[in-house]
């Protein structure tokens, strides 16, 4: 089921009301969920020299959704996804977190938003290479924080949850790239952030770890209630999503239910 253009939003609409989100109590088509969204963006525009990464894209993410952006390399996936993480800031257009203009803060309350609220998996080389997985993921609660001991101790608790278990002592070089990534996840959930930006997180693994670390991200998210934005190209990883949003030219091209 798919649906064209159905998002793309200009940027005159940019500004966000209850109302503008809350009209229905049904799903539509496209799988878009009624209420208010934990985190959107509307006429998104950014341009890099010449090129026009995204030309007045839309979209939403309800909390609990895992959503999968899709679409071809260049067609400006990542570019969305880190205007919606608040790690670039849109040309034009407005991204709204939790009824807040996350693209007109001021940096500082942006980076504090961004650890206390937001989770991110790369694709590569996220964790840092001269800490042990424990202390890698022991890290961002320390940074919040909490103490050594008890960051440390929370910290194996995650890992043993993703399933990395008698490697926690080892650097990510000594792991295989599914550990690895799997302790990346850890890490970025360990905070218990309310979404969670994942950028091609098995854009380097094997189909087996590739399942591994999808249904450790979707089963966390089920369990706490977590949004999660996924950039992918790989439709086995998108079918783990409730919703896909399609890209194709910096602009939504389609939307549609997957779960
Ligand atoms: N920092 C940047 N500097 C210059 N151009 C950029 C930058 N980031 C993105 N672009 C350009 O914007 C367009 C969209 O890029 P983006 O990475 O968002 O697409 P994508 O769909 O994620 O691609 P891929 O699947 O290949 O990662 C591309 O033409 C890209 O070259």
């Amino acid at each position: 089921m798919s649906n064209e253009d159905v998002s793309n939003g200009n940027a005159n609409d940019a500004d966000m009301s209850d109302a503008d989100t809350n009209t229905t109590n049904t799903t539509d088509p496209t799988g878009r969920v009624p209420g208010r969204p934990l985190l959107a963006g509307r006429g998104l525009v950014k341009t890099y020299g010449r090129s026009e990464a995204l030309r007045g894209a839309s979209v939403e993410l309800h909390r609990g959704e895992i959503l999968a952006l899709t679409g071809a390399s260049g067609s400006g996936k990542s570019t969305l996804l880190h205007c919606l993480a608040g790690m670039v800031r849109p040309d034009a257009g407005a991204v709204t977190y939790d009824g807040e203009r996350l693209d007109a803060l001021p940096e500082k309350r942006l980076s504090e938003l961004r650890r206390t609220d937001f989770g991110v998996v790369f694709q590569f080389g996220q964790l840092i290479p001269e800490l042990t997985a424990l202390d890698n993921v022991a890290l961002p609660l320390m940074l919040a924080g909490t103490g050594r001991a008890e960051a440390r101790e929370r910290a194996g608790q995650w890992l043993e949850r993703f399933g990395v278990r008698g490697q926690q002592e080892l650097r990510p070089g000594e792991m295989s790239g599914g550990q690895a990534q799997r302790a990346a996840l850890a890490r970025a959930l360990v905070t218990g952030p309310k979404a969670v930006f994942a950028d091609e997180p098995t854009g380097a693994l094997d189909s087996l770890a590739s399942e591994q670390v999808m249904t450790a991200l979707a089963h966390t998210a089920r369990e706490s209630d977590t949004a999660v934005l996924l950039v992918t190209h790989d439709a086995q990883v998108a079918a783990y999503a409730d919703r896909e949003v399609r890209l194709r030219d910096g602009i939504v091209a389609a939307q549609e239910v997957t779960a």
